[in-house]
């Protein structure tokens, strides 16, 4: 098993505070299972399915219509396979698939995805959207649009505009979109079932730079958002403070308001309080999800909507 304490000191200290059980450490030890998404702007589901069985065993995820849990060999990988060329599946962890699905969207939106590189949600919602409307495809870092946008030709997504913007930039855009996605940079702590790099690195002072950011940005798409809009916040890590924190010092400071996400995914309890704060008793809506409760990555997700 994983020994946290003597890979980072300080995130096991940390950690200690956040889920000190025995499944936590073995889960985080374990290697992810590989899951896709079916691309149904590239064909039907059901033609999809069946042409991937014919290879694969698969196994539907019970959050996402279009998710699978694929068995295959540690050493193959799905980017290579021609299914994954040609735009019919997307590798995307399956706990990842959870914000497209909450934000609901509709064909003939206009949706904003603030963070949107490498672009597994842009693609997942404009498969939603049934390629009709319009997607806002953000993010700060070109080299990681450069992915996000060979990923959108790859998927067919005719539907989206890729800008380069620091999010926080959107708030000029008061009252402008009908669903905001901000898929929040963050501390990665969910992904270290990926790649142990994510443990190395990790520091408590990235944490707290990061929690200021996220505020920033929150705020900047609760106003971008239309009144009667969906705004999605999610992160892939399970620090409190990039997390309740944050939708907390949204709800103080905005009249938006949360709501609940009924989804069948097993969950840990929101922290309503946190290395000595307090937060708003509302954050009990969030969904917290840790290693073990589903075998996937540590997420957290806020459904947040502001009134018509
Ligand atoms: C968790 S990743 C997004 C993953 C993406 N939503 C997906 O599903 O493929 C967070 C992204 O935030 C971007 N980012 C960091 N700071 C930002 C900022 N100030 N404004 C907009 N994007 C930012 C990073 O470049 C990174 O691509």
């Amino acid at each position: 098993m994983i020994d946290f304490e003597e890979i980072n000191p300080e995130f096991a200290r940390r950690y200690r505070l956040i889920d000190d059980s025995y499944e936590f450490s073995e889960f985080m030890s374990k290697p992810l299972r590989p899951s896709i998404r079916v691309n149904t702007l590239k064909g039907s589901l059901e033609d999809i399915v069946s042409l991937l069985s014919e290879k694969y065993k698969i196994e539907p995820v019970p959050w996402c219509r279009e998710g699978f849990f694929i068995d295959i060999d540690e050493d193959s990988s799905i980017g290579t396979s021609i299914e994954h060329q040609l735009g019919l599946i997307f590798s995307q962890e399956a706990s990842s698939m959870i914000p497209p699905v909450v934000l609901d969207v509709k064909p003939g939106m206009l949706v904003l995805d603030m963070a949107a590189a490498p672009g597994a949600k842009t693609t997942q919602i404009a498969q939603y959207m049934q390629n009709e409307g319009c997607i806002i495809a953000n993010d700060v870092k070109v080299g990681r649009l450069n992915i996000l946008i060979s990923n959108l030709q790859r998927c067919g997504v005719l539907i989206a505009r890729v800008t380069m913007m620091d999010g926080r930039s959107f708030r000029k855009y008061e009252n402008t979109f009908d669903a905001v996605l901000l898929d929040a940079p963050c501390s990665n702590a969910g992904m270290i079932r990926k790649n142990y790099k994510y443990l190395k690195i990790w520091r408590l002072k990235d944490v707290e730079s990061l929690s200021r950011l996220q505020k920033q940005l929150i705020m900047a798409a609760y106003a971008a958002l239309k009144p009667g809009g969906v705004l999605v916040y999610s992160t892939c890590t399970l620090d409190p403070a990039e997390n309740e924190d944050v939708v907390d010092h949204l709800l103080a400071n905005t009249d938006a308001r949360l709501e609940e996400i009924d989804l069948p995914v097993k969950r840990h309890k929101p922290f309503t309080s946190f290395d000595g704060k307090e937060f708003s008793s509302e954050v009990k809506k969030c969904l917290r999800i840790h290693p073990q409760d589903n075998d996937t990555e540590g997420f957290f997700v806020a459904k947040i909507v502001k009134e018509a």
